[in-house]
């Protein structure tokens, strides 16, 4: 048992290999160790380990994270784009035992009831994974209806600090545009209006990445004789055997141990890909599971012929607009990023800053149907197929930010930004290997705005003019920070800031003409939002599947997949908590396929 940056020699063989200790392997082999201690599982990750490093355990730390040069991050840029006026759009993954739940947002978010509806999958219906997503955590929330789950490891609170006067204002300016507070957006049942967000930390206000919560309390107690960790250790690819996965060849991390050579660890019972969606695609092309011609451009001899590895990519798409505020620097995080605060100070005094996320508010919303109309015949057909008739699917989400999202120190003054997002874009986008090492550059092209009836950019359009609405609406808006689409001069869309007091502000008036200004200034600001999924669906395989509703791999015995990369289709939230559940139900096939706790 034990966590190591070198595997001890006398570890050649063991049952159970767990590719990626992110927030899903962590999940799984902590819940396979607890139904056999006999079973000896590792768990290879190729970051550092996490445990009680101050940057994981206080969410504040979250935008050091999402910096350029970011230590406990992988940032995968993808190629100059036209859709996006010739820019790389940028994504930072989670590098380090916990993967993204030890750098992400801590923002608790869970997908639509109708979201699983659509996977049309045995096994994965919405209750089967509401019951999932309760095993993970204990809610600290009101559930008057028992929605959430109670003795679970993650801890779901509300943040120890809110910024209360941005929270009270936007959410006096949602219901000013029509929206009504919600108590639980998160409940699987109908939403269209806003709530105060609860977060993945404890009631002291400490991140719940499932390394914490899940692994480092299993290598400790010291009834887990057969768990072993490898950090610091990237696979390079999974060894196959007569169509068998038998075991993985990995390397050490050169960025933290330099001029390692590669050595084989073999697996006797099962082999469980845990790289995450852009870490997934790559380990399985370089084993030969994938699409024959991308194999074979890449010179890797085919195993499995299993075209859907690596393709239909999708993400969330977000633009981030930044607002002059009257706000203190007392309720903004941007003297806490800007290093004007002694950290070791507030760290010694546990300051309840450090628990904050800096969004107090997450809103789900639709668009009216007039709205909709005011989007063009494309946009309308698209929303009469995909939401019209499915009443709880958001089409957005919204949340303030009470800081200024880059670097703080650039600017004067306090800000407040909108983070507004779609949830269910028609762009798709793919990632495949490019030759069979590990060092070999990866073909990532997150494809954002590239669909070709153009229909994405039309919800931005949408987006961007109702976030504007909320903003001018809120008595803390000082004005915009962003520079404005460059509307024609006379266009009333230039009118952003309104005298008199907030109840009286109309809706500004657009033209087609400024509209058409709008979406290509979106083309130019939009990005991820950090949400990769969906590159080895859980499918059919002549529908680019890659799993079936066990995870088996297509063609391929004994090698699973159990991260976010098996979405059969994209969901309505934040992905972490949908990426717990699919953990959790994971586990649970694989103890039964393995006969284990009996
Ligand atoms: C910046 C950011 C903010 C986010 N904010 C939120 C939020 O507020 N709320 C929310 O619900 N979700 C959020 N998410 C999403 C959430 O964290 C992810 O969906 C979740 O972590 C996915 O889990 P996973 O196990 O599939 O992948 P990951 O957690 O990414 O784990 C994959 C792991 O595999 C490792 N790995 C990759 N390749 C190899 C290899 N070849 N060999 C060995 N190890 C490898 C990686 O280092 C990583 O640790 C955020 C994500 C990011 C990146």
């Amino acid at each position: 048992m034990g966590l190591y940056t070198k595997l001890p020699d006398d570890i050649q063989e063991v049952d159970v290999i767990v590719a990626g200790g992110g927030a899903t392997g962590c999940v799984v082999a902590s819940r396979l160790a607890d139904a056999d201690p006999a079973l000896s599982i590792l768990v290879i990750e190729s970051g550092i380990n996490n445990h009680n490093d101050p940057m994981v355990v206080h969410p504040a730390y979250f935008y050091s994270h999402i910096a350029p040069g970011a230590k406990y991050a992988l940032t995968y840029q993808g190629p100059k784009s036209e859709h996006l006026a010739g820019r790389q759009a940028s994504l930072p993954v989670g590098h380090i035992l916990g993967g993204g739940s030890s750098v992400n947002m801590v923002l608790y978010s869970r997908a639509q009831r109708s979201d699983y509806e659509a996977w049309k999958t045995p096994g994965w219906s919405p209750d089967e994974m509401l019951a999932y997503m309760n095993k993970t955590e204990t809610y600290h929330g009101p559930d008057p209806e028992g929605r959430h789950g109670h003795d679970g490891p993650i801890q779901i609170s509300p943040s120890k600090f809110r910024s209360h006067r941005l929270m009270d204002d936007f959410m006096a300016a949602m219901n000013r545009v029509g929206y009504p507070e919600l108590q639980d957006i998160n409940k699987m049942g109908p939403t269209n209006g806003a709530m105060r967000t609860m977060s993945y930390i404890d009631l002291e206000g400490r991140r719940q990445d499932t390394a914490h919560m899940y692994l480092h309390p299993r290598l400790q107690d010291g009834k887990h004789p057969n768990l072993h960790v490898l950090v610091e250790s990237q696979i390079e690819r999974v060894l196959i055997e007569n169509q068998k996965a038998v075991g993985v060849v990995y390397r050490p991390n050169p960025l933290y141990q330099p001029g390692g050579s590669s050595r084989t660890v073999k697996a006797k019972r099962m082999v469980i890909m845990n790289c995450g969606a852009l870490g997934t695609p790559p380990v399985l092309e370089r084993s030969g599971v994938g699409d024959p011609k991308i194999l074979e451009r890449a010179g890797v001899p085919l195993k499995a012929d299993v075209p859907g590895v690596g393709h239909d990519y999708e993400d969330h798409q977000g633009v981030m607009y930044v607002y002059k505020s009257n706000l203190t620097p007392e309720e903004t995080l941007d003297n806490f990023n800007a290093l004007r605060v002694d950290h070791d100070v507030l760290i010694r005094n546990k300051d309840t800053l450090l628990s904050w996320n800096s969004v107090d508010i997450q809103a789900k919303l639709r668009p009216t149907e007039s709205e909709v109309a005011g989007l063009g015949r494309e946009f309308q057909e698209i929303w009469n197929r995909d939401f019209k008739d499915i009443p709880d699917k958001p089409m957005m989400i919204i949340s303030p930010v009470g800081c200024f999202p880059g670097d703080p120190s650039t600017v004067s003054g306090q800000h407040f930004t909108l983070v507004a997002w779609n949830l269910y874009p028609s762009s798709r986008g793919h990632i495949h290997i490019t030759g069979s090492g590990i060092d070999n550059s990866l073909d990532f092209n997150p494809g954002i705005l590239s669909d070709p009836q153009g229909t994405d950019v039309k919800q931005h359009v949408w987006m961007y003019k109702k976030q504007l609405e909320i903003a001018r609406r809120m008595e803390v808006f000082k004005g915009i920070a962003f520079d404005l689409p460059p509307f024609p001069s006379v266009s009333k869309a230039t009118s952003i800031e309104a005298s008199g007091p907030v109840a009286d502000i109309k809706d500004i008036e657009y033209t087609a003409e400024d509209d058409k200004v709008l979406e290509q200034w979106i083309r130019e600001h939009v990005n991820s939002i950090w949400h990769p999924m969906a590159t080895c669906k859980m499918a059919p395989k002549e529908n680019n599947g890659v799993v079936d509703p066990t995870l088996s791999v297509y063609g391929i015995q004994g090698l699973k997949i159990a991260d976010i990369s098996i979405l059969p289709s994209n969901i309505g939230c934040n992905i972490c908590n949908t990426s717990l559940a699919i953990a959790e139900k994971a586990a649970d096939i694989f103890i039964q396929e393995l006969g284990l706790g009996k």
